[in-house]
Protein backbone atom coordinates (compact mmCIF):
# COMPACT_ATOMS: atom_id res chain seq x y z
CA UNK A 1 0.00 0.00 0.00
CA UNK A 2 0.71 3.89 -0.77
CA UNK A 3 1.34 6.68 1.60
CA UNK A 4 -0.69 8.70 -0.94
CA UNK A 5 -3.73 9.91 0.23
CA UNK A 6 -6.38 9.59 -2.64
CA UNK A 7 -9.11 11.56 -1.91
CA UNK A 8 -9.72 15.19 -1.08
CA UNK A 9 -11.36 15.73 1.94
CA UNK A 10 -12.88 18.96 1.26
CA UNK A 11 -16.19 18.85 -1.25
CA UNK A 12 -14.88 18.42 -4.70
CA UNK A 13 -15.04 20.56 -7.52
CA UNK A 14 -17.32 18.77 -10.05
CA UNK A 15 -16.25 20.00 -13.07
CA UNK A 16 -14.58 16.89 -15.71
CA UNK A 17 -12.37 17.13 -18.24
CA UNK A 18 -12.02 14.46 -20.68
CA UNK A 19 -8.11 14.12 -21.36
CA UNK A 20 -8.17 12.01 -25.05
CA UNK A 21 -4.82 10.80 -26.18
CA UNK A 22 -4.12 11.24 -29.88
CA UNK A 23 -0.65 11.02 -30.29
CA UNK A 24 -0.09 6.97 -31.53
CA UNK A 25 1.15 6.54 -34.81
CA UNK A 26 -1.07 3.54 -35.36
CA UNK A 27 1.43 1.36 -36.64
CA UNK A 28 -0.28 -1.78 -35.71
CA UNK A 29 -3.12 -0.17 -38.58
CA UNK A 30 0.04 0.12 -41.29
CA UNK A 31 1.28 2.74 -43.37
CA UNK A 32 -0.62 6.25 -43.09
CA UNK A 33 -1.49 9.52 -41.24
CA UNK A 34 -1.27 9.17 -37.66
CA UNK A 35 -4.07 6.84 -36.27
CA UNK A 36 -5.99 9.45 -35.25
CA UNK A 37 -6.25 11.58 -38.17
CA UNK A 38 -7.57 8.78 -40.70
CA UNK A 39 -11.15 8.76 -41.84
CA UNK A 40 -13.49 6.94 -40.01
CA UNK A 41 -16.97 7.35 -42.18
CA UNK A 42 -15.16 10.19 -44.01
CA UNK A 43 -14.39 12.11 -40.96
CA UNK A 44 -10.90 11.96 -38.86
CA UNK A 45 -11.23 9.31 -36.30
CA UNK A 46 -10.14 11.62 -33.55
CA UNK A 47 -13.64 14.09 -34.46
CA UNK A 48 -15.52 10.41 -33.35
CA UNK A 49 -13.87 10.41 -30.09
CA UNK A 50 -13.98 14.25 -28.93
CA UNK A 51 -17.44 14.20 -30.02
CA UNK A 52 -18.56 10.85 -28.06
CA UNK A 53 -16.98 12.68 -24.92
CA UNK A 54 -18.47 16.06 -25.72
CA UNK A 55 -21.73 14.47 -25.81
CA UNK A 56 -21.82 13.33 -22.12
CA UNK A 57 -23.25 15.71 -19.65
CA UNK A 58 -20.70 15.57 -17.13
CA UNK A 59 -17.93 16.88 -19.78
CA UNK A 60 -17.10 20.59 -19.21
CA UNK A 61 -13.55 19.99 -21.38
CA UNK A 62 -11.99 18.72 -23.75
CA UNK A 63 -8.24 18.10 -23.86
CA UNK A 64 -7.15 16.78 -27.25
CA UNK A 65 -3.35 15.04 -26.85
CA UNK A 66 -1.93 15.48 -30.66
CA UNK A 67 0.95 14.42 -32.73
CA UNK A 68 3.75 16.94 -31.70
CA UNK A 69 4.15 17.85 -35.94
CA UNK A 70 0.17 17.57 -35.74
CA UNK A 71 -0.80 20.24 -33.31
CA UNK A 72 -1.91 23.26 -35.61
CA UNK A 73 -3.71 20.85 -37.76
CA UNK A 74 -5.62 19.23 -35.18
CA UNK A 75 -6.48 22.36 -33.91
CA UNK A 76 -7.96 23.25 -37.13
CA UNK A 77 -9.89 20.07 -37.67
CA UNK A 78 -10.95 20.83 -33.91
CA UNK A 79 -12.20 24.47 -34.79
CA UNK A 80 -14.12 22.86 -38.44
CA UNK A 81 -16.05 20.44 -36.34
CA UNK A 82 -16.84 22.07 -33.34
CA UNK A 83 -17.71 20.71 -29.89
CA UNK A 84 -21.13 22.20 -28.26
CA UNK A 85 -20.88 25.73 -26.74
CA UNK A 86 -20.98 24.14 -23.21
CA UNK A 87 -17.82 22.18 -24.11
CA UNK A 88 -14.10 24.46 -24.24
CA UNK A 89 -11.47 22.87 -25.99
CA UNK A 90 -7.78 22.75 -25.92
CA UNK A 91 -5.16 20.58 -27.83
CA UNK A 92 -1.68 20.11 -26.44
CA UNK A 93 1.61 17.87 -28.19
CA UNK A 94 1.73 14.28 -27.34
CA UNK A 95 4.95 12.48 -26.20
CA UNK A 96 6.40 9.42 -27.01
CA UNK A 97 4.19 7.04 -25.09
CA UNK A 98 0.45 6.61 -24.07
CA UNK A 99 1.46 7.38 -20.44
CA UNK A 100 3.37 10.52 -21.23
CA UNK A 101 0.55 11.74 -23.72
CA UNK A 102 -1.84 11.32 -21.35
CA UNK A 103 0.64 13.04 -18.56
CA UNK A 104 0.98 16.14 -20.74
CA UNK A 105 -2.52 16.14 -21.09
CA UNK A 106 -3.41 16.38 -17.62
CA UNK A 107 -0.86 19.04 -17.25
CA UNK A 108 -3.16 21.46 -19.23
CA UNK A 109 -6.07 20.91 -17.18
CA UNK A 110 -7.51 24.07 -15.33
CA UNK A 111 -7.25 23.76 -11.33
CA UNK A 112 -11.61 23.71 -11.46
CA UNK A 113 -11.59 19.95 -12.99
CA UNK A 114 -12.51 17.12 -10.22
CA UNK A 115 -12.72 14.64 -12.46
CA UNK A 116 -11.22 13.33 -15.15
CA UNK A 117 -11.65 11.01 -17.91
CA UNK A 118 -9.16 9.69 -20.39
CA UNK A 119 -10.52 8.00 -23.67
CA UNK A 120 -8.27 6.77 -26.17
CA UNK A 121 -8.76 8.39 -29.87
CA UNK A 122 -8.47 5.00 -30.93
CA UNK A 123 -12.22 4.29 -29.17
CA UNK A 124 -14.46 6.73 -32.00
CA UNK A 125 -17.09 4.73 -31.27
CA UNK A 126 -17.42 4.43 -27.04
CA UNK A 127 -21.71 5.30 -26.11
CA UNK A 128 -22.63 8.34 -24.70
CA UNK A 129 -24.36 6.03 -22.11
CA UNK A 130 -20.70 4.32 -21.41
CA UNK A 131 -19.32 7.82 -20.88
CA UNK A 132 -21.91 8.82 -18.50
CA UNK A 133 -21.53 5.41 -16.48
CA UNK A 134 -18.28 6.15 -15.75
CA UNK A 135 -18.52 9.63 -15.28
CA UNK A 136 -21.43 8.72 -12.84
CA UNK A 137 -19.21 6.61 -9.95
CA UNK A 138 -16.78 8.58 -10.34
CA UNK A 139 -19.45 11.45 -9.10
CA UNK A 140 -20.36 9.19 -6.73
CA UNK A 141 -17.35 9.16 -4.94
CA UNK A 142 -15.21 5.86 -6.52
CA UNK A 143 -11.16 6.97 -7.34
CA UNK A 144 -10.83 5.19 -10.64
CA UNK A 145 -13.46 3.52 -12.93
CA UNK A 146 -12.69 1.29 -15.22
CA UNK A 147 -15.37 -0.06 -18.33
CA UNK A 148 -14.29 -3.69 -18.93
CA UNK A 149 -16.53 -6.68 -20.93
CA UNK A 150 -15.77 -10.74 -19.94
CA UNK A 151 -13.01 -11.91 -22.00
CA UNK A 152 -14.67 -14.67 -24.58
CA UNK A 153 -11.35 -16.02 -25.67
CA UNK A 154 -9.28 -18.13 -23.30
CA UNK A 155 -5.70 -16.72 -22.19
CA UNK A 156 -2.87 -18.52 -22.18
CA UNK A 157 0.52 -16.76 -19.96
CA UNK A 158 3.65 -16.94 -21.48
CA UNK A 159 6.73 -16.59 -19.26
CA UNK A 160 8.24 -14.17 -22.30
CA UNK A 161 7.16 -13.55 -25.92
CA UNK A 162 9.08 -15.91 -28.08
CA UNK A 163 10.84 -14.30 -31.38
CA UNK A 164 8.61 -13.65 -34.08
CA UNK A 165 6.87 -17.26 -35.88
CA UNK A 166 8.14 -19.44 -33.08
CA UNK A 167 6.38 -21.45 -30.74
CA UNK A 168 5.78 -19.67 -26.76
CA UNK A 169 5.58 -22.28 -24.27
CA UNK A 170 2.41 -22.12 -21.79
CA UNK A 171 2.87 -21.08 -18.35
CA UNK A 172 -0.68 -20.67 -17.26
CA UNK A 173 -4.36 -20.30 -18.22
CA UNK A 174 -5.76 -17.63 -16.16
CA UNK A 175 -9.75 -18.67 -15.12
CA UNK A 176 -11.52 -17.04 -18.00
CA UNK A 177 -14.47 -16.00 -15.63
CA UNK A 178 -11.87 -13.62 -13.21
CA UNK A 179 -10.67 -11.79 -16.66
CA UNK A 180 -11.75 -9.00 -18.06
CA UNK A 181 -11.14 -6.88 -21.27
CA UNK A 182 -10.73 -3.34 -20.29
CA UNK A 183 -11.95 -0.36 -22.40
CA UNK A 184 -11.67 3.91 -22.18
CA UNK A 185 -13.06 6.33 -20.97
CA UNK A 186 -10.91 5.64 -17.99
CA UNK A 187 -12.77 7.84 -15.03
CA UNK A 188 -10.61 9.40 -12.24
CA UNK A 189 -11.09 11.46 -9.02
CA UNK A 190 -8.48 14.08 -10.61
CA UNK A 191 -6.31 14.29 -7.40
CA UNK A 192 -6.06 9.92 -7.25
CA UNK A 193 -4.76 10.51 -10.99
CA UNK A 194 -2.35 12.85 -11.19
CA UNK A 195 -0.96 11.35 -7.73
CA UNK A 196 -0.78 8.43 -9.71
CA UNK A 197 1.19 9.87 -12.68
CA UNK A 198 3.49 11.46 -10.23
CA UNK A 199 4.31 8.38 -8.76
CA UNK A 200 4.87 6.76 -12.19
CA UNK A 201 8.45 4.93 -13.24
CA UNK A 202 9.91 3.73 -15.71
CA UNK A 203 7.91 0.40 -15.92
CA UNK A 204 5.09 1.75 -18.19
CA UNK A 205 1.47 0.92 -17.82
CA UNK A 206 -0.74 -0.13 -20.70
CA UNK A 207 -3.78 2.29 -19.11
CA UNK A 208 -4.18 4.73 -16.31
CA UNK A 209 -5.79 2.46 -13.90
CA UNK A 210 -2.73 0.39 -13.87
CA UNK A 211 -1.09 3.35 -12.23
CA UNK A 212 -3.26 3.94 -9.95
CA UNK A 213 -3.87 0.17 -9.24
CA UNK A 214 0.40 0.19 -8.50
CA UNK A 215 -0.46 3.08 -5.18
CA UNK A 216 -2.57 0.65 -3.48
CA UNK A 217 -5.74 2.50 -4.73
CA UNK A 218 -8.93 0.46 -5.85
CA UNK A 219 -9.88 0.29 -9.57
CA UNK A 220 -13.80 -0.45 -10.18
CA UNK A 221 -14.69 -2.25 -13.01
CA UNK A 222 -18.66 -0.84 -14.68
CA UNK A 223 -19.86 -3.09 -18.31
CA UNK A 224 -18.15 -1.87 -20.74
CA UNK A 225 -19.93 -1.92 -24.13
CA UNK A 226 -19.11 -3.76 -27.52
CA UNK A 227 -18.83 -0.75 -29.25
CA UNK A 228 -15.82 0.94 -27.51
CA UNK A 229 -13.87 -1.50 -29.11
CA UNK A 230 -10.42 -0.20 -29.85
CA UNK A 231 -9.40 0.29 -33.68
CA UNK A 232 -5.68 -1.47 -33.64
CA UNK A 233 -6.01 -3.35 -36.86
CA UNK A 234 -7.04 -3.18 -40.33
CA UNK A 235 -9.92 -5.63 -39.53
CA UNK A 236 -11.17 -3.23 -36.34
CA UNK A 237 -11.18 -0.55 -39.40
CA UNK A 238 -13.63 -2.48 -41.05
CA UNK A 239 -15.77 -3.03 -38.16
CA UNK A 240 -15.84 0.79 -37.37
CA UNK A 241 -16.99 1.85 -40.79
CA UNK A 242 -19.90 -1.05 -40.37
CA UNK A 243 -20.94 -0.25 -37.01
CA UNK A 244 -21.21 3.43 -37.63
CA UNK A 245 -22.61 3.21 -41.13
CA UNK A 246 -25.73 1.23 -38.97
CA UNK A 247 -25.63 4.14 -36.81
CA UNK A 248 -26.29 6.33 -39.42
CA UNK A 249 -29.11 4.01 -40.77
CA UNK A 250 -30.63 3.34 -37.63
CA UNK A 251 -30.05 6.72 -35.13
CA UNK A 252 -29.32 9.54 -38.67
CA UNK A 253 -25.63 9.50 -36.46
N1 LIG B 1 2.78 8.12 -27.90
C1 LIG B 1 1.48 7.86 -27.88
C2 LIG B 1 0.98 6.55 -28.16
C3 LIG B 1 -0.38 6.34 -28.13
N2 LIG B 1 -1.23 7.38 -27.88
C4 LIG B 1 -2.67 7.20 -27.93
O1 LIG B 1 -3.09 6.16 -27.07
C5 LIG B 1 -4.27 5.55 -27.60
C6 LIG B 1 -4.19 4.03 -27.55
O2 LIG B 1 -3.03 3.62 -28.25
P1 LIG B 1 -2.97 2.62 -29.46
O3 LIG B 1 -4.26 2.20 -29.94
O4 LIG B 1 -2.00 1.58 -29.08
O5 LIG B 1 -2.40 3.60 -30.58
P2 LIG B 1 -1.00 3.66 -31.27
O6 LIG B 1 0.11 3.78 -30.28
O7 LIG B 1 -1.16 4.76 -32.24
O8 LIG B 1 -0.95 2.25 -32.02
P3 LIG B 1 0.30 1.40 -32.52
O9 LIG B 1 0.86 0.75 -31.28
O10 LIG B 1 -0.30 0.42 -33.46
O11 LIG B 1 1.28 2.35 -33.16
C7 LIG B 1 -4.45 6.06 -29.03
O12 LIG B 1 -5.56 6.94 -29.06
C8 LIG B 1 -3.14 6.74 -29.31
O13 LIG B 1 -3.24 7.87 -30.20
C9 LIG B 1 -0.71 8.65 -27.58
O14 LIG B 1 -1.47 9.58 -27.35
N3 LIG B 1 0.64 8.86 -27.58
C1 LIG C 1 -5.92 1.94 -22.45
C2 LIG C 1 -6.33 0.73 -23.26
O1 LIG C 1 -7.11 1.12 -24.35
C3 LIG C 1 -7.18 -0.17 -22.37
O2 LIG C 1 -7.53 -1.33 -23.05
C4 LIG C 1 -5.14 -0.05 -23.75
O3 LIG C 1 -4.42 -0.58 -22.68
C5 LIG C 1 -4.24 0.75 -24.67
O4 LIG C 1 -3.23 -0.12 -25.11
P1 LIG C 1 -2.25 0.14 -26.31
O5 LIG C 1 -0.96 -0.45 -25.84
O6 LIG C 1 -2.15 1.59 -26.48
O7 LIG C 1 -2.79 -0.62 -27.45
Amino acid sequence: MSDVTPFIEEPRPTRAAAVIPAAGLGLRLGPGAPKALRPLGGTPMLVHAVRAMARARAVALVVVVAPPEQVTLVRSLLDEHPPPPAVDQLVVAGGATRQESVRLGLAALPEDIGVVLVHDAARPLVPVETVDAVASAVRSGAPAVVPALPVTDTVKAIAKPGAPGEPEPVVATPERALLRAVQTPQGFDRATLLAAHDAATSDLATDDAGLVERMGVEVVLVPGHEEAFKVTRPLDLLLAEAVLARRRINDGY
